[in-house]
């Protein structure tokens, strides 16, 4: 039974697990398809998997502090390891435009009523409730766990019968007019986004797809929230905000230019990242608006004066890591509504970029490019930047990538950007790569 925070007391046993792994706890848990979340940070130390939702908080205007004060109000009676609460919001709550997302909350996070725990080589999984746990409860996770250890899976990846670029030509025309707009001095950069949209002969099954995500994609952050027929999955490489024992981690990641296929090769391209004054501008604004936000949150804060390459499969970015040690009351929930979105996602100045994005950009993102991942009860917690991303729902994908837009961006070469950006998604889900 699902129901709200307030006056809810959450009881937690914590069960030792062996000979599961995290992909098999997702994907043998059939019974609670449509509330299932899956998380691994991008060091691959931490994997969180959920299935069924004990606890569904969403928050409306003031939705960062809504679900603060929710996830605060709650009572937690834990034996040993805590709950945890894992979710995501949507890119921009004024950005009305239809969409393919159906009824996703603008703001989800779900406690979970199995919650496994991967931290380094040890296991456990979480029986929560917002009753007592009885022994009947006791013997019904361990006929789960049996179930997950017998179960077979097959995971192929799904056949694709049809890739559209849904928005191409009004892509192509809003980087134009924003270069444009961004040369009369109406905003500094805005980032501009579009859209890929796949059909598959079956249904795309969000189990192959965290499967091949995790062998595919080693430097990223993997991440899956299901909300009824609706999967939202990704590799993303940017990290918005990490909090561990009050210590606050960020990362400016902006600026990009695909891999080289020798290493030599990838090592030309990556000097030419490194002193392209284009994508140098991409990233500046990126560590200047992070820099002031560590600046009001924390009490002491560090940031390298040069950024460095953060190189994945498909793509390498200019990367400035940024880290400070928490002010006394700040929280990271905090910390992620005032970074959320930075100039890598959203612009510079903020406001009128978020505008601009209203008016140019054909789709609604919705998650896409938005803070997500999990929090404790202690004030720990990491949310990634939801990018190299999909929406899968039955038989379709929808995949969403775009780019920094400044004075001197040009609409070919952004348009190349965002096919590079596509390519992670795009071979989890089978696609033709041209390799
Ligand atoms: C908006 C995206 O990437 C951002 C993050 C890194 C590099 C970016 C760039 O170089 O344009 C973007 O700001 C995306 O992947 O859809
Ligand atoms: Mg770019």
């Amino acid at each position: 039974m699902q129901q709200n925070a307030s006056d809810v007391t959450l009881y937690v046993t914590t069960m030792e697990v062996t000979t599961i792994t995290p992909l098999q706890f997702f994907s043998a848990s059939d019974m609670y398809k449509g509330q299932r979340y899956f998380w691994q940070n991008r060091e691959a130390t931490l994997t969180i998997v959920g299935v069924g939702n004990v606890l569904t908080l969403t928050g409306t205007d003031n939705r960062f502090n809504e679900i603060e004060k929710q996830w605060k109000a709650i009572h937690i009676h834990a034996n040993q390891e805590q709950p945890i609460l894992f979710g995501g919001v949507t890119f921009d709550q004024l950005n009305d435009k239809k969409s393919e997302w159906g009824d996703f909350p603008q703001a989800l996070f779900v406690v979970a009523k199995y919650q496994f725990i991967q931290k380094g080589q040890q296991c456990f999984m979480n029986i929560q409730s917002t009753s007592p746990i009885t022994a009947k409860d006791q013997a019904e996770a361990e006929a789960f766990l049996a179930a997950i250890k017998t179960a077979t899976i097959t995971l192929e990846k799904p056949k694709m019968i049809a890739y559209t670029e849904p928005e191409k030509e009004a892509y192509l025309q809003a980087v134009k007019e924003v270069t444009t707009r961004i040369r009369n001095k109406e905003a500094d950069k805005v980032v501009l986004a579009r859209t890929l949209a796949l059909q598959f002969e079956n249904q795309v099954q969000p189990a192959q797809l965290i499967s091949d995500l995790l062998k595919e994609q080693p430097d990223c952050y993997i991440y899956g929230l299901e909300f009824g027929q609706r999967f939202f999955t990704g590799a993303s490489p940017e990290r918005l905000v990490h909090v561990a024992k009050h210590h606050a981690y960020s990362a400016c990641v902006a600026g990009s230019i695909k891999r080289g296929v020798t290493a030599a090769e990838d090592e030309v391209l990556g000097y030419t990242l490194l002193h392209d004054d284009k994508n140098g501008g991409e990233h500046q604004h990126v560590v200047d608006m992070i820099a002031d936000t560590f600046k009001a949150h924390c009490t002491t804060y560090k940031v390298p004066k040069q950024p460095q390459l953060l190189k994945s499969r498909d793509i390498q970015h200019l990367y400035t890591p940024v880290e400070g040690v928490l002010k006394a009351q700040k929280t990271i929930l905090q910390l992620a509504k005032d970074l959320h979105p930075t100039p890598a996602l959203g612009g510079v100045p903020r406001n009128k970029a978020m505008a601009i994005i209203r008016q140019h950009e054909a789709m609604n993102r919705e998650m896409y490019a938005s803070p997500i991942g999990w929090l404790d009860t202690t004030g720990d917690g990491e949310f990634a930047v939801a990018l190299r991303c999909a929406l899968i729902h039955d038989k379709q994908a929808y995949l969403y990538a775009g780019g920094g837009i400044v004075a001197d961006s040009e609409p070919q070469s952004e348009y190349e950007e965002t096919l590079v950006k596509f390519r992670p998604m795009l071979r989890a889900l089978g696609g033709d790569l041209h390799e």
